[in-house]
């Protein structure tokens, strides 16, 4: 994440690896304030076994696409919710990539940050038939909590 303060969102994320059993890291890395810190982890990541990584930023999210610069692993981007812009310029700083350059732009907020972790353990589970077992198992779980029938919520 490009700042302490994106932790709020990307916590989502990485809970979600942890449930799924998915060894991860959590580093702040900024293309802006630490960009040598960046080309440093990025271009060192397949080395060092990383095999997806999930950036997020707001504002002016530069991060996820200069880390698709430096490495040709999955990235996965997520726009963080700003105060200005509600995470409009985070979502169009990250999504529109030229060509040749990919990252895998989530949904702004809690949910886009959910979601690359699914998206990053899906990915994995390509090669990993013991996870991919483990998301089928989620997604039932996800099918059985939705009730058919509304409730009041003031009857809760
Ligand atoms: N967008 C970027 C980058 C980057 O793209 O490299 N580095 C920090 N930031 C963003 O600045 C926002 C405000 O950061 P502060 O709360 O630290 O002022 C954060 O959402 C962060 O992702």
């Amino acid at each position: 994440m490009g700042s302490q303060s994106d932790w709020a969102t990307l916590r989502h994320a990485a809970e979600m690896l942890t449930r799924l059993g998915v060894p991860h890291e959590t580093r702040i890395v900024s293309a802006h304030r630490t960009p040598d810190r960046l080309q440093a982890y990025a271009t060192g990541a397949r080395a060092r076994g990383l095999k997806v990584i999930i950036a997020g930023a707001g504002g002016a999210a530069h991060l996820p696409g200069m880390c698709a610069a430096w490495t040709a692993l999955p990235v996965l981007g997520v726009p963080v919710e700003s105060h200005a812009l509600k995470g409009m310029d985070s979502l169009l700083s990250i999504v529109q990539m030229p060509a040749g350059i990919p990252v895998g732009t989530l949904a702004i907020g809690r949910a886009g940050a959910v979601n690359a972790a699914l998206l990053a353990a899906a990915i994995l589970a390509t090669a990993d038939p013991a996870l991919a077992r483990r998301l089928d198992a989620l997604r039932a779980e996800q099918t059985e909590a939705v009730a058919m029938e509304p409730t009041d919520p003031a009857d809760a």
